[in-house]
Order: C-alpha cells, then structure tokens, then sequence
C-alpha cells in the first residue's frame, strides 16, 4: 500500500511536472493477479485496482489500518472495467460484467474477487472510504443507474453520466460514485469545470484507446495544471481542485467522492473565461 499526503495548492502551484505526477496520478494499481493500493489522506479515500486471473483475489488488510479486517471502519465501492467476473461478500456472489457496481458494507469480514475467463480478466477500481455505519451489500448494473445525458456534439463534451452510489442509487456513509462515458469525437469532460471543496474526487480514466491520452486538468481555477494520463490511470483531486479532461480521443472515466456530503450537485461551478 503506497500513501499519498495532501499538499496545499500554494505548494501545487510550484510543483515541476514529475512532482505533480509523483503526488496525483495512481500509476500502477492495475496488475495481472495482484490488488494493488493507494491510501490518499485526502479523506483518507483508498484508490485500488485488482485483476484476478486463474486464482481469486482476497482483500487483505494492512498493518496501517490498525484494523482485524480491511472493511472494519470502512466501505468500498466496486467497479468492473473488465470482462465477466463475481465479487463474493461474506458468501454472498454476485456476478458483475463490465461495467457494474458491487457497494460493500462497514463490517463485511470476506471479500473476494474472480474473473470468469482469466483470458479476458474483470478488473476491478476499489474505492474506500471510512464508514460510521453499516449500509446493506448490493449490486447495480449500468442499466439500474439512470442515465443523464449531458453536453454536446458541438462543444465537444457529449457524454452519459451514470451515479451508482448516491443519494438516490446505492445508500452509503460517504461514498459517491459512478462513471461517465464520453461519446464518440467528444473529448472533454467537466467542462464547464468545477470544484467542491467539501469532497475531494479520484477520477480512473479507462477505455483510452491504444496510443490515446487524456490530459487531466487540476489546481486552483486561476492556477491550472495538467497531467497527462493512460488507459487505466486514476488522479486524485484535491477538493479545492478543478478536475476535467481533454483525450486525444473519445474516453470513459469513474468518479468517486468522499467528504463533507453525499450531495452530487453540490459543486460550484467555475466559468471558461475565469480559468486561468
Ligand atoms: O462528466 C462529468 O461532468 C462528470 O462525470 C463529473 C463528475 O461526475 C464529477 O466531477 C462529480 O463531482
Ligand atoms: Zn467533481
């Protein structure tokens, strides 16, 4: 398990491009027969990937938890961005294609990841926060999450937005998430840009064709930063953060959030002329 400190944005604002990535991007979380983590201390948010292969994958706690079990203070959100696989809780299976969302409750001893084919694996982006209760397990699939559609083919920004773990979706203590997938010859997300200094964000891009980036937009409105960013890459955004992007090609990324609230539009919005 890597840790990643907070930094304020006066230090972001001097930071060379290898320091920025040193601080904000999540490489390598994403390894054939490995779950891999990264503890942020923004929210205390874990950003993790796994990709079980002929074997299960079992979820471990770390000495730096303190903890008997991994969820005994915390939830976890799951999202496949891989083939067929089952995430089994507790004895409990449940089937999730590409695509789908598993909630995991404060509290569940046993996690279990599978693939179905080790030749096209599941994989796994975990998301966990700290938890103060107990919300039910359950699974979602990208049809049980109402679409919105937001943006434009003129604008460049055409793209589905899916909430899974929200205030009206999947119940939890502080973890929001969902996915957005951009339409094809879109290329921007979150644009319009805002902040939220009440949460602070990951975003794992995913579905970035071979030979394609994304460009991550961060820092303060009137200090922009970028940070180039591969297939199957996560950023984390501090909360005083603007975080968007720009792909070389059309693009798929899952947000998540933890913080203040669970209110999804709860953001102040920064407007195009004032980013600097
Ligand atoms: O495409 C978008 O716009 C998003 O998906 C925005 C994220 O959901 C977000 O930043 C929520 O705070
Ligand atoms: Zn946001």
């Amino acid at each position: 398990m890597k840790v990643r400190f907070e930094s304020s944005p006066r230090e972001v604002a001097t930071m060379s491009t290898a320091m920025l990535r040193e601080q904000f991007l999540v490489g390598e979380i994403f390894k054939e027969g490995e779950i891999n983590w990264v503890y942020s201390h923004y929210d205390r948010v874990m950003i993790g990937g796994a990709i079980p292969l002929g074997n299960s994958i079992a979820l471990q706690s770390f000495e730096g938890l303190k903890a008997t079990y991994f969820l005994e203070r915390r939830e976890l959100g799951i999202i496949n961005i891989g083939g067929n696989g089952s995430v089994v809780v507790d004895g409990q299976r449940m089937d999730i294609q590409k695509l789908g969302c598993v909630y995991v409750g404060r509290g569940s001893k046993e996690v279990v990841f599978e693939s179905v084919n080790s030749e096209d694996p599941a994989v796994y982006y975990l998301l966990s926060a700290p938890a103060h209760a107990s919300y039910p397990t359950r699974h979602y699939s990208k049809e049980d999450a109402a679409p919105a559609t937001v943006g434009s083919q003129e604008t460049s920004n055409l793209r589905t937005i899916y909430k899974y773990i929200h205030q009206e979706g999947l119940q939890s203590c502080q973890l929001v998430m969902g996915l957005t997938v951009l339409s094809p010859g879109s290329v921007w997300n979150t644009m319009p840009a805002h902040v939220h200094d009440r949460r602070m964000e990951a975003y794992c891009y995913f579905d970035v064709a071979e030979g394609q980036r994304v460009m991550h937009l961060m820092g303060e409105p009137s200090e922009t930063r970028h940070i180039w960013v591969e297939n199957r890459q996560a950023v984390i955004s501090p909360p005083w953060s603007i975080h968007s992007g720009c792909g070389t090609s059309n693009y798929s990324f899952i947000w998540g959030m933890a913080g203040e609230n669970k209110d999804y539009t709860d953001m102040d919005m920064v407007a195009i002329p004032d980013l600097r």
